[in-house]
């Protein structure tokens, strides 16, 4: 009987020492066989119990870490009143206008975006999966924003192929701008995995269906001003090299560089590629230092702040979100269209990487003493030699390259930008006490 095949089988494999002694007769083979079956039914019930056991012991373990919340976090989506939701979000208001994918949207930069897409009558759907990197509230605070808007934002992770397939199949995109990613250069230390799970592989993800959809989209995506690393020629130029980097979430988007070169140069899809220079500004990220700092100056909290080899200066390059957001525009209008169908590249595509910067690097502790003014409170400040932690002592963006091919023109300075981002916080913060950051 060709059942008992995978037995006999199993009965001819010599996995214990006294198996072939037995006697053969009918009687001791119907034992053998009785007892055969009750062995592989304890062993799959043991191997059961085993596999139980760990998957409740990676439940309960706390806390969980940043990448088994998103691979556990489920999103519901489909039906008709969703599909409608999706299309009418996405739909182009404005002659010419575009039809975006925002994934990230409730993001920092995903939700500024988004809406000044949606205001000037572009079609925008936000993607994002709420994960909780930093309080989930405020990107749901974001997400309400943008619904008054107009702009629906799906609930869901870009490593879910499906979602994304489904997403081109209701509306065929034109341009895709992705900003979701494990942001903070810090934070990877604590959770590598969260990096490779959102830099990594959700780009690829994103490049996949991207390179398969009809027709192909052309995509902007945020990289990080973090690649140049331990570049020490200033101000930082996108010709420069950026083989050095300090932190992993540099490598991550250091890789995604590279990967965006693989998938224009094989598939043709144009992709642009945005070095962001310490984005701040309201609804900012809470993980970010002029975020925290103002936190704790408010709460009478020390605030760290670091310095270089010999009381070095520490400096950065912050750039307003508004200005940000004009250089998204910008590379987005354009971006020239993708060259492949049907996954085969017809001719090729264009490929950019621009700076994204505000062109003056300020001391941090110049950031804290215009924070102490706005907020009217002295901070407790530590002066900390700078850990080795992923950071670098200083950025500084050439944004030439930006100025002629995008007419990117930054604007606004530190003093101006972090008073808005006060107005914001206290008023964001103080409403009705309930809020807290964190
Ligand atoms: O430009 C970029 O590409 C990066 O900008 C920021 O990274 P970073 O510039 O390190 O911004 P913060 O974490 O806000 O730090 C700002 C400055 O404050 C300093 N710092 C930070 C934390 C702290 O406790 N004390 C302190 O002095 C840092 O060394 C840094 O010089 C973002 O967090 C990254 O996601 C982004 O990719």
């Amino acid at each position: 009987m060709s059942q008992l095949k995978p037995i006999s089988h199993l009965d001819n494999n010599p996995s214990t020492p006294g198996k072939f002694k037995m006697d053969k007769s009918p009687y001791i083979h119907r034992l053998r066989w009785h007892s055969s079956l009750a062995k592989l039914a304890f062993w799959f019930f043991i191997f059961l119990g085993l596999i139980l056991f760990f998957f409740l012991h990676s439940f309960s373990s706390s806390p969980p870490s940043d990448l088994s919340r998103r691979s556990l976090r489920t999103s519901i989506w489909g039906g008709p009143a969703w599909e409608k939701r999706v299309r009418t979000s996405a739909r182009v208001r404005s002659r010419n206008g575009l039809s975006v994918l925002v994934t990230g949207a409730a993001g920092f930069v995903g939700t500024h975006v988004s809406a000044a897409l949606k205001r000037r009558g572009d079609g925008v759907l936000g993607l994002d999966n709420f994960n909780d990197y930093y309080d989930p509230s405020l990107k749901r605070a974001r997400q309400a924003l943008l619904d008054r808007t107009g702009v629906f934002v799906v609930e869901g992770d870009i490593n879910d192929s499906v979602l994304l397939r489904k997403l081109f199949d209701v509306v065929a995109f034109t341009h895709v701008m992705h900003l979701a990613a494990q942001a903070g250069v810090r934070y990877a230390m604590q959770n590598p995995g969260s990096y490779v799970h959102s830099n990594i592989a959700g780009l690829v993800n994103v490049l996949e269906v991207c390179k398969s959809a009809n027709p192909q989209p052309s995509i902007v995506w945020a990289s990080s001003s973090s690649v140049y690393g331990l570049n020490s020629k200033v101000p930082f130029s996108e010709r420069d090299r950026t083989d050095q980097p300090a932190s992993l979430y540099a490598a991550t988007k250091k890789a995604g560089e590279e990967m965006a070169h693989t998938y224009n140069h094989i598939y043709g899809l144009s992709i642009t590629g945005l070095r962001f220079f310490t984005v701040y500004g309201p609804w900012g990220r809470p993980d970010m230092a002029y975020f925290f700092f103002t936190k704790d100056i408010l709460k009478g909290k020390s605030i760290s702040i670091f310095e270089g080899p010999d009381h070095g200066t520490v400096a950065r390059d912050f750039t307003y979100i508004d200005d940000i957001v004009k250089g998204c525009l910008a590379s987005l209008d354009t971006a020239e269209k993708s060259t492949g169908t049907g996954g085969k590249k017809k001719g090729p595509a264009q490929l950019r990487v621009f700076n994204l910067g505000n062109t003056s690097p300020v001391p941090v502790t110049k950031l804290v003493s215009i924070l102490e003014r706005l907020l009217k409170v002295k901070a407790n400040r530590i002066m900390l030699k700078m850990p080795r932690n992923g950071d670098v002592q200083f950025t500084h963006a050439n944004i030439s390259l930006a100025q002629s091919e995008l007419g990117y023109n930054p604007t606004t300075d530190l003093q101006t930008g972090l008073k808005k981002f006060v107005r914001w916080y206290l008023n964001y913060y103080s409403s009705n006490g309930k809020k807290s950051a964190g």
